[in-house]
């Protein structure tokens, strides 16, 4: 698993838009990885096995892509204080980038810094796709 360097290196804050979000504890510069987004990793026919049972708190915590052209999942969903389930999404000015990183011939999801963040900045990625809070809020 991977490890952001010199613990701690974030805090968390609740945003009354967004529920918890990840901010910046000190400095970080472009091209550092960031934090992992870390839980189980899980096939296509586990995913919608767990979708059947979880609600939809849970569900958002489920992290589908497409690796090796097949498809996959990262089920974050347990509260198991990894920093990158909180991370919220900024589809405008995105301060990270997910990459995926093959370790032992399984996919991590990790996050690395698009330009320099300055301590307290929140953490943020481009989920990817259209999400409601997208245009609920400015
Ligand atoms: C992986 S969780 C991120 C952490 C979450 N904020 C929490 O409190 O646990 C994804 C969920 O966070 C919320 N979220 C993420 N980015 C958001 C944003 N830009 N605006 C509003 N809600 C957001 C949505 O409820 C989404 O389903």
């Amino acid at each position: 698993m991977f490890e952001p360097i010199g613990f701690p290196v974030f805090f968390m804050f609740l945003l009354y838009f967004a529920g918890r979000g990840l901010f910046a504890k000190g400095s970080i510069c472009k091209g550092d990885f960031v934090v992992e987004y870390r839980g189980d990793i899980i096939s296509d026919a586990e995913l919608q096995r767990r979708r059947k049972r979880y609600h939809t708190s849970s569900a958002a915590f489920m992290f589908e892509f497409k690796w090796r052209g097949k498809s996959w999942c990262i089920d974050a969903s347990r509260e198991d204080g990894s920093f990158g389930r909180i991370v919220n999404d900024d589809h405008r000015h995105p301060n990270c980038k997910i990459k995926k990183i093959d370790m032992n011939g399984k996919p991590h999801l990790c996050l690395f810094a698009l330009n320099d963040i300055k301590e307290g900045e929140e953490i943020t990625y481009d989920y990817g796709e259209d999400y409601p809070w997208r245009t609920q809020h400015i």
